[in-house]
């Protein structure tokens, strides 16, 4: 089953997004970027014009709870009065499944999920992690058509966070409904999406697949979430990787294109490297090693120099609709 949405929310939202059967399509984007209330949209909590073909049906003309669509939000608790097993079962239930298969169906899921032995406890004796187990498997056991993830991670240990990216991933593989998932999150939009659909004010910057968008980010918000340098320079953008910086107390004599002064104002552990947070006439990210970290002094408040090989830099057009050239 397709989905061709148009949605519109005047003065905050206009996005087209069209998806095919077996699509995980990431949604990020800045805070207000618009990514919530579209999802929200579709799910029916959020007034919008428009419409949005699931199949022949437009979701827009049903009421929330005739859309059949799976939601796990931020703001959409378990029913606390119902155990694990019953806020899984609930949605068969509610379509029409006798008790005992509903249950059935809920028991497997809550298994795939790894959480069956938790099935007789109530929300508030669940972790953050284990209710948000349980409530992907909620909305997961109805087999839905669409399914909509805002930010299923937010608020999770790191380490749950990604275990249950990895879980939540293998079902995504199998999964042939489609799925939305508005993320903060590059590791989320790059390991779990087939596309990425990238926000800005209420409107569609760039669509592509999670290799395009993240190697040409057309946004500074993306290219912030995957950690490249991208300057623009007249309808073009230039990136260039923080590794591919080279840093230096001096001002360097060669390539006057690719140079620029600034002063550092972060220095953080980045993989094997040191992250610096450069401000001045660019705002830059650059990767030293700890030891040139050391030797150069690189404390915040240091000047310094950033310069890049034009070998290292990638050009690309600036216009979402040339962004495939
Ligand atoms: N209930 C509301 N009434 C009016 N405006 C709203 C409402 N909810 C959100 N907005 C506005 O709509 C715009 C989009 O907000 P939305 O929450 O959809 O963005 P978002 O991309 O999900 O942001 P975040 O990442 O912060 O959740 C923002 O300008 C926001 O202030």
């Amino acid at each position: 089953m397709t989905l061709a949405a148009r949605l519109a929310i005047p003065g905050r939202l206009d996005v087209e997004v069209d998806a095919e059967p077996g699509d995980v399509i990431a949604l990020v984007g800045p805070n207000g970027a618009g990514k919530s209330s579209f999802v929200h949209a579709l799910a029916g909590l959020q007034h919008a014009e428009g419409s949005a073909l699931l199949g022949g049906r437009d979701l827009l003309a049903l009421a929330p709870q005739e859309r059949e669509v799976g939601v796990v939000f931020q703001d959409q608790r378990l029913f606390p009065h119902l155990s694990a097993l019953d806020n899984v079962a609930f949605g068969p239930r509610s379509r029409g499944e006798p008790k005992h298969s509903a249950r059935a169906a809920a028991r497997t899921w809550l298994e795939r999920l790894g959480v069956a032995e938790l099935a007789d406890r109530k929300p508030a004796q669940l972790s953050g992690g284990q209710a948000q187990r349980v409530a992907i498997a909620r909305a997961l056991v109805t087999d839905p058509d669409l399914l909509l993830l805002d930010e299923p991670f937010t608020g999770l240990d790191v380490g749950v966070a990604a275990t249950l990216r990895i879980e939540l991933g293998k079902h995504l593989a199998d999964f042939r409904g489609i799925t939305l998932l508005v993320t903060h999150d590059a590791l989320d939009a790059l390991t779990l999406a087939t596309t990425v659909v990238v926000l800005d004010s209420g409107r569609v910057a760039q669509v592509g697949t999670p290799a395009e968008v993240a190697a040409q980010p057309l946004t500074e918000h993306v290219a912030r979430l995957v950690g490249l340098n991208v300057l623009r320079d007249g309808d073009r953008l230039r990136a260039f990787s923080p590794a591919a910086v080279t840093v230096s107390r001096h001002a360097p004599a060669d390539s006057a294109r690719n140079r620029w002064h600034g002063v550092v104002r972060g220095a953080a552990p980045h993989g094997d490297a040191i992250r610096l947070q450069v401000t001045g006439e660019r705002d830059l990210i650059a990767d030293v090693t700890p030891a040139a970290s050391r030797e150069l002094a690189l404390v915040p408040g240091q000047e310094v120099w950033l310069s890049v090989k034009e070998t290292a830099v990638t050009t690309y057009d600036a216009r979402a609709d040339a962004a495939s050239d």
